[in-house]
């Protein structure tokens, strides 16, 4: 029985993603936390008849800590959706001068509130923030990369529904668990079609269909900014994605099944595989890859999906790597400076 928070828990995805935590039964205490409007979302989620308590932080004032510090004390799960979204016309880079402040200082609180807390990160862009929280943790001498998740859940979850799009009396979504590694931006987003669940049905498209297929995956989150006209990003599906994350991380605290979610890493020696990883993907320090999930969060890196794609997933990876390397500098020599 775990405490969850929510950081950012009045926004787009806290809602409905605390919502659905709310309903999990393994968690004991739900704890949110926003600058904005918390106490009302959090009236609203203790009337419903799950078994989760829920309480509410709003702090007073900008100066006011106490407000985070308390929301965070015990937690065993943080997930932060904390920050702005995008507008049509904006890459997720366009967000890093306003989430990279705001997901530090969240970082600073859990280092001294939760330090031992699986730490999930939303906000955007996830290939920088994930860079921050790790650096802010180590400042304070409590990173732990077996427990930091950047969430890109939603890529393989677009993945599967747009590749069963396309075989509508053949298949459903819920048939497929496609791997999308490397980043979670435009061009850094790969997935890799060709092994796995979809390897039959994706070698039957044409050279175009295969392209537009990638292409959508890449740009899911865009064709959502266009849809929402200036009203923000995914929220509904993202709380989705973010809870499936968050519910295989506590499965795997409770059972002994084996568990393997995609998630971005911090590619340190002292997780199995992550090593080898790192030499595969030109020794870049973060990278999203499937990992074996245990009681002490990332337990293995399932790196030799690496040694099994196609000649076209492997071009793509030379650019999502080009990519990548710079928005994790970014967020590096934003922490460290
Ligand atoms: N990883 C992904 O796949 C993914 C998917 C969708 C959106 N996102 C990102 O998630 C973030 C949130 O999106 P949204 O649609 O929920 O936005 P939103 O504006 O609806 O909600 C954000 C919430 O964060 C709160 N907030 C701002 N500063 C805060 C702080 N210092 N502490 C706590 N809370 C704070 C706001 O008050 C607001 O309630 C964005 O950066 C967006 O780009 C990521
Ligand atoms: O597209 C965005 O800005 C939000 C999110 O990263 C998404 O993929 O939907």
């Amino acid at each position: 029985m775990v405490k969850v928070a929510v950081l950012g828990a009045a926004g787009g995805i806290g809602q409905p993603l605390s919502l659905l935590l709310k309903l999990n039964a393994n968690i004991k205490e739900l704890s949110l936390f926003d600058v904005v409007n918390v106490p009302g979302v959090g009236a609203d989620l203790s009337h419903i008849n799950s078994d989760a308590t829920t309480e509410t932080h709003l702090p007073s004032s900008k100066e006011d800590k106490t407000a985070l510090l308390t929301a965070l004390k015990g937690a065993n799960l943080v997930i932060i959706p904390a920050g702005v979204p995008r507008k049509p016309g904006m890459t997720r880079d366009d967000l890093f001068n306003i989430n990279a402040s705001i997901i530090k200082s969240l970082a600073e609180g859990i280092a001294q509130s939760s330090p031992d807390a699986f730490v999930l990160v939303i906000s955007n862009p996830v290939n920088s923030t994930v860079p921050i929280v790790a650096e802010t943790l180590k400042k304070h001498g409590v990173y732990n990369p077996s427990k930091l998740f950047g969430v890109t859940t939603l890529d393989i979850v677009r993945a599967n529904t747009f590749i069963a799009q396309l075989y509508p009396t053949d298949s459903k979504p819920t048939d497929f668990n496609v791997n999308v590694i490397g980043g979670h931006s435009g061009e850094t987003i790969v997935p890799l079609y060709s092994v796995g669940s979809t390897g039959k049905l994706y070698e039957k498209l044409s050279e175009e269909q295969k392209k537009t297929l990638i292409n959508r995956v890449q740009f899911g989150g865009d064709e959502v900014v266009q849809a929402k006209n200036g009203a923000g990003s995914a929220t509904l599906s993202m709380a989705y994605a973010g809870y499936r994350l968050a519910e295989s991380i506590l499965k795997s605290l409770t059972s002994s099944e084996e568990v393997v979610e995609c998630t971005f890493l911090n590619l340190v020696p002292e997780i199995k595989g992550a090593e080898e990883a790192k030499k595969l993907v030109g020794g870049l320090d973060y990278f999203s890859l499937p990992v074996k999930l245990g009681k002490n969060g990332i337990e293995e890196v399932k790196y030799e999906i690496l040694t099994k794609i196609s000649d076209d997933e492997k071009k793509l990876l030379e650019v999502a790597k080009e990519q990548l390397a710079k928005n994790i500098e970014k967020g590096v020599s934003f922490a460290t400076q």
